[in-house]
């Protein structure tokens, strides 16, 4: 069984991730001692998808409660929130970050001393990251009742184990259906400009013997005419009241289905909902122009090119067919499921 793409390693005291920039050429462990060298690996993508963000949220709490120097326990706690704080903000749209810092945060201020603020942070940690994997796998026992033996399912970016702690979202669906002894091939968009869909889902799905072939995001409108997708399902960082917001080029999928009558199911867990929002309130992260100017350090465009790099977009829910969520599928109407 491979390992979990975010855990906690007891005997070393730190958090422990796939470092995801490393795939597809190398399987790469790194640990994590400290608070700063989560943010870095966080902002540079070595580990992402929002629901391994949740985890990272919740054991960057507890790494933060036993690594702090501050000697006095209220100076302690407000290094602790301001900590958490920091955290919190290094990467604005996938909601799974704040939100699993904030619950663990919670639990940990339970604690009337460091020591017992320590150990609640760890446990609550632990537990969010086990439910991580227990939401996955009811999210791919309801998905896969949507998908017929010999269907084809287009997905982009990776929201695959590889975005969560194990299992996955929308590939988590994909593959519940296969251990259920349906035949499914996935179809991956590269998804410029960093390539989770070539470098992580690509990988994952030929590590796990499922079938997938790899194009370019803008092969996509070609194959779903051509009749090759049965459905597309992909996951999501942040669902609010009228949007769902993933991965850029997520919308262009949504308008795409819609034309070719194809269904286009969203899979994420309830911790990814943030119901008090509209789309206007989000913010969209915008990354490096030199993303879109560099390709492992090598220019792929002429220098200093303006260039403009939002990693996420928004889809409008009558773009969507069904929402596939731990508790169940939500079908249109979505507007009352969803309050
Ligand atoms: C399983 S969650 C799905 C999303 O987090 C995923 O599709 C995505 O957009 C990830 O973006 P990333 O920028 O790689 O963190």
């Amino acid at each position: 069984m491979m390992m979990r793409t975010i855990d906690w390693t007891d005997e070393k005291g730190c958090i422990t991730i796939i470092d995801q920039t490393a795939l597809p050429s190398r399987l790469t462990v790194l640990d994590i001692y400290d608070v700063d060298g989560l943010c870095e690996a966080i902002l540079k993508l070595r580990v992402r998808g929002a629901p391994a963000l949740g985890a990272a949220g919740g054991f960057g709490v507890a790494l933060l409660a036993r690594t702090l120097k501050a000697q006095k326990f209220q100076d302690y706690i407000g290094c602790l929130r301001d900590g958490a704080d920091k955290l919190k903000r290094v990467r604005p749209t996938a909601v799974n970050l704040s939100w699993g810092t904030e619950r663990v945060l919670r639990r940990a201020l339970t604690g009337k001393d460091r020591g017992e603020v320590e150990a609640l942070a760890l446990d609550e940690a632990k537990a969010l990251a086990d439910e991580d994997v227990a939401r996955c796998k009811a999210i791919g026992e309801h998905g896969a009742s949507l998908l017929k033996d010999g269907d084809t399912v287009l997905t982009h970016c990776n929201a695959g184990r590889l975005a969560c702690v194990d299992w996955g979202t929308a590939l988590g669906v994909v593959r519940t259906a296969v251990a259920k002894g349906k035949s499914i091939k996935v179809i991956s968009c590269e998804t410029r400009p960093l390539n989770q869909g070539s470098r992580i889902t690509c990988w994952e799905l030929m590590e796990d013997g499922i079938p997938v072939t790899l194009i370019t995001d803008s092969m996509a409108g070609h194959v779903m005419r051509a009749g090759r997708v049965d459905c597309v399902i992909v996951g999501a960082d942040r669902i609010v009241q009228d949007a769902v917001f993933n991965k850029i080029g997520t919308y262009a999928l949504s308008v795409l289905a819609k034309a070719h009558n194809t269904p286009f199911y969203v899979a994420a867990p309830l911790s990814t909902f943030d119901l008090s929002r509209k789309e206007k309130d989000v913010v969209i992260e915008e990354r490096s122009p030199d993303e879109l100017r560099y390709w492992n350090g090598s220019p792929i465009a002429p220098a200093g090119v303006p260039a403009y790099n939002p990693a996420f977009d928004a889809t409008p829910m009558e773009n969507i067919t069904a929402i596939i969520t731990e508790q169940g599928i939500m079908k249109p109407p979505l507007a009352p499921h969803i309050r």
